[in-house]
């Protein structure tokens, strides 16, 4: 059925809920568990289909810092038939014909269609097609069909919600022009397995550049506390272990940010996938250190009392049930206080300007800082600060991005992701890397000046950073991943800087990395909040 170059998880009845995946072996922490060589669809989302690969997805925009660590690209060029999708290469361009493409290039050159058709809608016209042109086989079909849609759920729960299900069912079918084959209730109900085993399709680095849904990679249950995580590389859909996972041990993913408070995952889950997370981490309800303040909600100081106050009488966050605490005065207080700044995160991240973007996620974060109710590595204000760095980056405010990914990197990512080859702690460590460097070159820039004339090293910060990357990625992403490949490359050339062909330059450099690190630790303190 899938495309499976090795796997080491089996489908089996989950004590969770229905089937999930299993370790057919004892696997050690860092280890592929199953690896699918390309997902039964994929799809790039309308805003990457100018400059990422429809066959491989290959993202090749010139990008952030840090984002898309392989340079060799030209681009993708529009197929010259709906001129909206767009292939890396030649070889990408037949393949991605023979595969689907040429069942859908009239539908994309439609202007009604062109490029504003919801990526779930693209989905499952293409389950549809391929199905319909027997492009997808029995046996593999009836996998499909055994994946949970939540129709039902999503059709008791009605409202706007179910309305859009509904029109974007409806449009998927339409374009299809499979009515002879299939109903329009079938095609909402492959919609809403689309919605709900869907995967995030994105790059080594975790940019988003679309969404793919394979049977197998759908069988994994959700945990908040996942024992695998998900790792892609073009097509290739990899889990990969965070900690050792014993034979028989049920295989968990996060489909939601798992450092989020309990009640904010809970509704998350309930609202987007239509379930109550039974996970190990949810049974103890908002105990756990994601829910834990610094201070005790009964002792926010006078002038946030007041500002609460004023937030629980103008605002309408203390009743959503994502930012439920309690139901004394002092929980609602913080959960309007903590309301707000989830608020600014989420409309920071739906506005295109970074500007405006920076002057949200900064309110958030004085939030967080000033109401004392916050450590640095609670959410929002872990997010919060990931999202300015990135905003930061995009500004070209590299000296603030670095003085925030220095925070982050002492006092936030070993908290959120304990496990050194948590790919998400080695792609931000890689980031911060890559930042460095161009802080380095940018010699007018005050903050590398001041680093400077402070007698920071900053080669040897650098070189260090790309060691510990270096040290882990083949846990992360595998050894053989192309990211591996680009922190491989990207150490040899630090390395023959460093040098000049003297090999005896790096003697002791493990010295003076420490002596740096004790710096480059002050400069997580550098920012107020
Ligand atoms: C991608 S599927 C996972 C495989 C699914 N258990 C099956 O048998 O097809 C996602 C669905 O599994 C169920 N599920 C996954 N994780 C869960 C959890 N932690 N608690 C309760 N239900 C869960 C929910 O119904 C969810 O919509």
């Amino acid at each position: 059925m899938t495309m499976s170059n090795q796997a080491y998880a089996r489908i089996g009845k989950s004590q969770t809920s229905g089937n999930g995946l299993f370790a057919d072996k004892a696997i050690p922490a860092g280890e592929s568990v199953l690896s699918i060589s390309r997902p039964l669809v994929g799809v790039v989302e309308a805003a990457r289909l100018s400059d990422t690969c429809a066959n491989c997805f290959k993202w090749t925009a010139e990008s952030s810092i840090g984002s898309r660590p392989n340079v060799e690209s030209n681009g993708v060029k529009a197929c010259t038939g709906c001129r909206t999708v767009g292939y890396c290469s030649r070889a990408c361009q037949k393949e991605g014909w023979k595969r689907h493409h040429k069942y859908e290039c009239e539908i994309m050159a439609s202007t009604v269609s062109k490029g504003n058709m919801p990526t779930a809608a693209r989905a499952t016209m293409q389950f549809l097609i391929r199905r319909a042109k027997g492009l997808i086989n029995d046996e593999t079909w009836e996998s499909v069909l055994s994946m949970e849609s939540h129709i039902e759920d999503m059709r008791a729960a009605g409202g706007e919600k179910w309305m859009e299900v509904q029109l974007v069912a409806q449009g998927a079918w339409a374009f299809s022009m499979t009515q002879a084959e299939f109903t329009l209730g079938f095609a909402t109900e492959m919609l809403g397995r689309v919605l709900t085993n869907s995967l995030t399709l994105v790059t080594p680095t975790y940019d988003p550049v679309g969404i793919c849904i394979d049977p197998l990679a759908a069988m994994a249950n959700q945990s908040c506390d996942p024992n695998a995580v998900v790792v892609m590389d073009g097509p290739v859909i990899s889990f990969r272990s965070l900690r050792p996972i014993k034979k028989d041990e049920e295989i968990f993913i996060s489909y939601v940010d798992g450092t989020n408070p309990f009640a904010r995952r809970q509704q998350e889950l309930k609202q987007r996938w239509h379930f109550t997370c039974k996970c190990t981490k949810c049974q103890k309800g908002p105990t756990t250190p994601s829910d834990l303040y610094s201070i005790s909600p009964n002792n926010l100081d006078a002038k946030w009392k007041a500002t609460a106050d004023h937030l629980l009488r103008e605002t309408p966050f203390a009743k959503e049930p994502a930012n439920y605490v309690g139901d004394d005065v002092n929980s609602r207080r913080a959960a309007v206080i903590q309301g707000v700044a989830f608020d600014k995160l989420e409309t920071a991240r739906s506005t295109s300007d970074p500007r405006q973007a920076i002057s949200l996620i900064e309110d958030g974060m004085r939030t967080c800082f000033q109401s004392k109710l916050f450590p640095v590595h609670r959410q929002p204000y872990a997010a919060l600060r990931h999202d300015l760095l990135v905003n930061m980056i995009s500004t070209g405010n590299h000296g603030i991005a670095f003085a925030q990914g220095a925070k982050s990197y002492f006092h936030v990512d070993p908290v959120l992701f304990p496990e050194p080859h948590h790919p998400m702690r080695v792609v931000h460590n890689w980031r911060l890397a890559m930042l460095l460097m161009y802080l380095g070159s940018e010699q007018d820039n005050p903050m590398t000046r001041d680093m400077v004339e402070q007698g920071v090293d900053l080669g040897i910060i650098i070189y260090g950073l790309l060691i510990e990357v270096q040290s882990n990625v083949a846990s992360s992403h595998g050894k053989d991943s192309s990211f591996a490949r680009a922190v491989q490359r990207k150490v040899q050339e630090v390395e023959v800087d460093m040098t000049r062909g003297d090999v005896g330059a790096l003697r002791g450099v493990e010295k003076r990395i420490e002596k740096e690190w004790k710096l480059f630790r002050q400069m997580g303190s550098w920012m107020q909040y």
